[in-house]
């Protein structure tokens, strides 16, 4: 974590009867963009709404803005943005009227117009929420989310169900929102959203987080990473090998494709290049493939992730 956390969870736990949701969670976020990410089911919209107040927890501590959500929400509520997957809408207002209702419970409110335009809503300002589409409530709800310049801001699979172009403006907007020193803790489906907009991820499976850094730590982390290269067929793989770390594998996919698994660093890709030089192998291609985060979250959680 590189600054002071904003929220704070620790030993969290949430049943649902006998349903254990949360169990025993601990999380950090700081400054910048935390993504949430976990397959369903996994607890975060629990951990989530916990942080925001709208649950109470069992067991654990919970801090956000060094305040206590269940019993100080009062003075909270002020200070956050809070986006939900469904609901906390009048269906019958009209977009704007409740874009503009929301910014006037603010000191500092955004530009109410400006928002809308940006966020593509122009056309529907005076639709009426019900008959706003999937993707347009969607973008109102964001909207109304941030218009008040929380200090910090909760956002529930934001890009759910949008068109790329609305993923897109959405994805400008949080940026935007983090350059202005908002913090934003953001739960997403999407492997790309995490990669494109976090400065930290957080990985929950099965009511804990099972693993917590930076996009680049955590591929670099647990991760292995391959080395691939070609030489002539039938080179003697045991004897590379023999070469290797203890933890590495090699082997020849095809003939003359060989792959080398494990902690691919520079020492790694300088043992093959010397053992090729041992062996009078000159390699027509050598490369690394770095893993991805979704590599690493199949690797924590054997899970894909589904929208
Ligand atoms: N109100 C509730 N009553 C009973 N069980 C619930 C309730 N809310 C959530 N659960 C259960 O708790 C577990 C965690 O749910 P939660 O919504 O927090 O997960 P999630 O990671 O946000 O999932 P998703 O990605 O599908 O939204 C799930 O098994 C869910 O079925």
């Amino acid at each position: 974590m590189r600054s002071e956390p904003v929220v704070q969870v620790q030993a969290l736990v949430k049943r649902y009867g006998t349903k254990t949701a949360v169990d025993g969670l601990d999380l950090a976020a700081g400054q910048g963009v935390t993504a949430v990410l976990g397959p369903n089911g996994a607890g975060k919209t629990t951990t989530v709404e916990i942080c925001e107040g709208y649950r109470r927890p069992d067991a654990g501590t919970v801090r956000v803005l060094g305040l206590d959500p269940a019993r100080e929400s009062a003075a909270l509520r002020p200070r956050i943005g809070v986006m939900l997957q469904s609901g906390g809408v009048y269906a019958g207002a009209r977009a704007d009227e409740m874009l503009r209702h929301v910014a006037k419970l603010h000191a500092r409110p955004l530009d109410v117009d400006a928002l809308i335009e940006r966020l593509g809503l122009g056309s529907c300002g005076r639709t009426s929420y019900r008959r706003l589409s999937g993707g347009q409530q969607q973008r109102l709800a964001l909207a109304m989310a941030v218009v008040g310049r929380p200090e910090l801001v909760f956002l529930d699979e934001p890009t759910a169900g949008l068109d790329p172009q609305a993923r897109h403006a959405t994805w400008d907007l949080v940026r935007d929102l983090r350059d202005d020193g908002v913090c934003v803790v953001l739960t997403t489906h999407h492997m790309d959203e995490a990669e494109q907009l976090a400065d930290d991820v957080a990985i929950i499976d099965g009511g804990r987080v099972v693993a917590q850094g930076s996009p680049e730590e955590l591929c670099r982390g647990g991760a292995e990473n391959t080395l691939r290269f070609s030489g002539r067929p039938g080179l003697d793989v045991a004897s590379l090998l023999k070469a290797l770390p203890s933890d590495a594998s090699a082997a020849e996919v095809t003939p003359g494709s060989y792959r080398v698994d494990g902690k691919v660093d520079p020492q790694l890709l300088a043992t093959v290049t010397s053992w090729c030089a041992q062996h009078g192998v000159l390699p027509d291609r050598i490369s690394v493939e770095r893993h991805t985060l979704e590599d690493v979250f199949l690797e924590l959680t054997g899970k894909e992730l589904r929208s």
